[in-house]
């Protein structure tokens, strides 16, 4: 028997701003024990293995879980054994709020970035374009059903993929990774908010 979803996160009115509603779900995933994070970061990737949006994708943008993020190494695991090759990424070295993708593998050394999260050593060298990544799996701290994200709040993502909107044919699938338990009711939305294509929880597959 499928057991029903947990109700998504409605927000007291005031307690509606993105400021209070990042508190509030960054507070809800760092809560999850780390047998619930093992277990949530195996059912992602068994449906992540699963999604059709990514059956053809060969170059894929990935992350480090932080912060209680659910956890893709699993799915990393498992999808590099059947070719996909994956990029993390970099703070960008000149444009400020923006990111750059560099190649990830096993061996790739890591130093912490400004917020304390690991990114490979990167010189621009080798990194892929954004704009030809097949798919990007973004970290994030809320959503809701209409492709809204709420990210960590420093625009990074939003900032990094504001091209999509000018050549949409030229643009990554950009899918959202994240604990059901951070589903929102409806999420404010901000002008420079990039939609979501699809979402992909522990719990199932939306628009995807
Ligand atoms: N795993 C992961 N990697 C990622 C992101 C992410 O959300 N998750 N990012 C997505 O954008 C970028 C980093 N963005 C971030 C923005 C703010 C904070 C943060 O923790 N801010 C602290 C206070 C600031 C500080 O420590 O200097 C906080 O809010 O408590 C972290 C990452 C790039 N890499
Ligand atoms: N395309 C953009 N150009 C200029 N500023 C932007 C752009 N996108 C976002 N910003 C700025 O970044 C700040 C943070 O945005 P927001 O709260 O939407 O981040 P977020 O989506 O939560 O974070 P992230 O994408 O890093 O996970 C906002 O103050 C906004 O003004």
């Amino acid at each position: 028997m499928r057991l029903p979803l947990a109700a998504p996160f409605e927000p007291h009115p005031e307690q509606s701003s993105r400021h209070q509603i990042r508190k509030a779900l960054r507070r809800r995933r760092r809560s999850l024990s780390r047998h619930q994070q093992r277990q949530a970061a195996s059912a992602l990737a068994q449906r992540l293995m699963a999604s059709p949006a990514l059956y053809r994708a060969r170059h894929i943008g990935i992350y480090l879980a932080n912060d209680g993020e659910i956890d893709p190494a699993p799915y990393v695991t498992a999808a590099r054994q059947r070719g996909v090759q994956f990029y993390l990424p970099v703070l960008h070295r000149f444009r400020d709020g923006h990111m750059e993708f560099a190649p990830y593998n096993e061996t790739t050394p890591l130093q912490p970035n400004r917020f304390g999260i690991p990114e490979p050593v990167f010189n621009g060298g080798h990194g892929r374009p954004t704009w030809a990544l097949d798919a990007v799996l973004m970290p994030l701290v809320g959503f809701d059903l209409e492709g809204g994200r709420l990210g960590m709040g420093g625009g990074f993502y939003d900032r990094t993929f504001e091209f999509v909107r000018q050549t949409p044919r030229l643009a990554p699938k950009l899918i959202g990774l994240a604990h059901e338990i951070q589903r929102v009711v409806r999420l404010p939305i901000e002008p420079w908010d990039i939609p979501l294509d699809g979402i992909v929880t522990d719990q199932c597959r939306y628009r995807v």
